[in-house]
């Protein structure tokens, strides 16, 4: 849906010049969550002000639903911001309008009668869960609830793309939370494409489906998240996989734990993007006559299911039996780290 070839952006002053944004090509599909992360300074916010020309591109081509963006008039470059939302980091709402009238803005700059407007902001406050402040000032909510009337205003127009500008760094993790459930609410409703950038891999891992990594201006890595997650290859993107998973030095306990657990077997699991096999352990205790004593692990939740490892110790009379069932029956990769001794 989205194709970007080519593009670059270099911010020149009489004395320097900045290049934000090098060569970058990048495909986006329809109904995607696709989400670009990078350190401070690594050109995000200059890229997605690229896409709705905010920013004026230096080079490259942006096309959106085969339309070429970049090659508009200040006219028609109007009428296709209105499929182009955008939410921000500090919300960028009109502080002297209430959260109805801030809604109603972009419906009146694109002349819908005021009947429909009304129809249409209420509709939109009912969806980002606002209703009863219909009549509050921005300065009277929290930061969530800003987000929310950021959130529809972006919508109103009915856009097919949703770009996000850390749109949850100014926000405490669980109201953080609560705007990305909303995002992905938005996303399967109404199918909205969205481009989101942060610098926090939670928020990557919890809605994105696919992922690019941006550093010095360039994309140094992309795909699925869970690809992404699993097999990191840039030192950067391991950095950030290090944000959400830890850093491996867990497994520098893994000795003390096969010295202290000498019983039946300890194995590693794997859970690869598991939907159907998260609840392995208490399958396997229902099943078979098995201990099972979980010892270290981390799980965490993508969009494309549990992805994460966990050591336990598996003992008892059918200790055989349920290690066959993991390695056949289940989806879960096995590793044994250690036998009985
Ligand atoms: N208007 C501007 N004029 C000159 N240089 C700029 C301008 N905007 C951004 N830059 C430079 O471009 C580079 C990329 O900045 P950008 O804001 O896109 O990065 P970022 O990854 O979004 O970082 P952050 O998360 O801190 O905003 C930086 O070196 C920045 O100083």
């Amino acid at each position: 849906m989205i194709s970007i070839e080519g593009l670059s952006k270099v911010f020149t002053s009489n004395k320097s010049s900045v290049t934000a944004v090098e060569s970058l090509d990048l495909n986006i599909n329809d109904g995607d969550i696709f989400g670009v992360i990078g350190y401070s300074g690594a050109g995000k916010s200059t890229f997605v002000r690229l896409l709705n020309r905010l920013e004026e591109p230096t080079g490259g081509s942006i096309k959106i639903n085969n339309e070429d963006i970049t090659a508009m008039t200040a006219r028609q470059l109007r009428i296709a911001r209105q499929d182009i939302g955008m939410i921000f980091q500090h919300f960028n709402l009109l502080w002297s309008r209430t959260v109805e009238d801030n809604i109603a803005f972009p419906l009146e700059i694109s002349g819908v009668a005021k009947l429909d407007r009304q129809k249409r902001v209420q509709e939109l406050i009912d969806l980002v869960g606002l209703s009863g402040k219909e009549k509050a000032y921005p300065s009277q909510l929290s930061g969530g609830q800003k987000q929310r009337v950021g959130i529809a205003r972006a919508l109103a127009n009915n856009p097919k793309v949703l770009l996000c500008d850390e749109a949850t760094s100014a926000l405490d993790p669980e109201t953080t939370n609560s705007i990305l459930d909303l995002l992905v609410d938005i996303n399967k409703q109404f199918g909205l494409t969205i481009i989101l950038i942060t610098h926090e891999m939670h928020v990557i891992r919890k809605i994105c489906n696919h992922v690019a990594v941006m550093e010095s201006g360039k994309v140094v890595e992309q795909g699925d998240v869970m690809d992404v997650f699993l097999h990191p290859r840039q030192h950067v993107t391991k950095k950030f996989v290090e944000q959400v998973m830890g850093n491996g030095e867990e497994d520098e306990n893994i000795r003390d734990i096969t010295e202290a657990y000498t019983e039946g077997k300890i194995v590693r699991l794997h859970f690869i993007g598991e939907t159907t096999n998260q609840a392995l352990i208490s399958q396997l205790a229902k099943k078979y006559e098995v201990e099972i004593n979980i010892l270290q692990g981390k799980i965490t939740q993508t969009q494309a299911g549990a992805y994460g490892t966990l050591i336990v110790q598996i003992a008892g009379n059918e200790l055989d039996e349920a290690v066959r069932y993991i390695k056949e029956k289940s989806s879960v990769e096995m590793e044994v780290i250690q036998n009985a001794k």
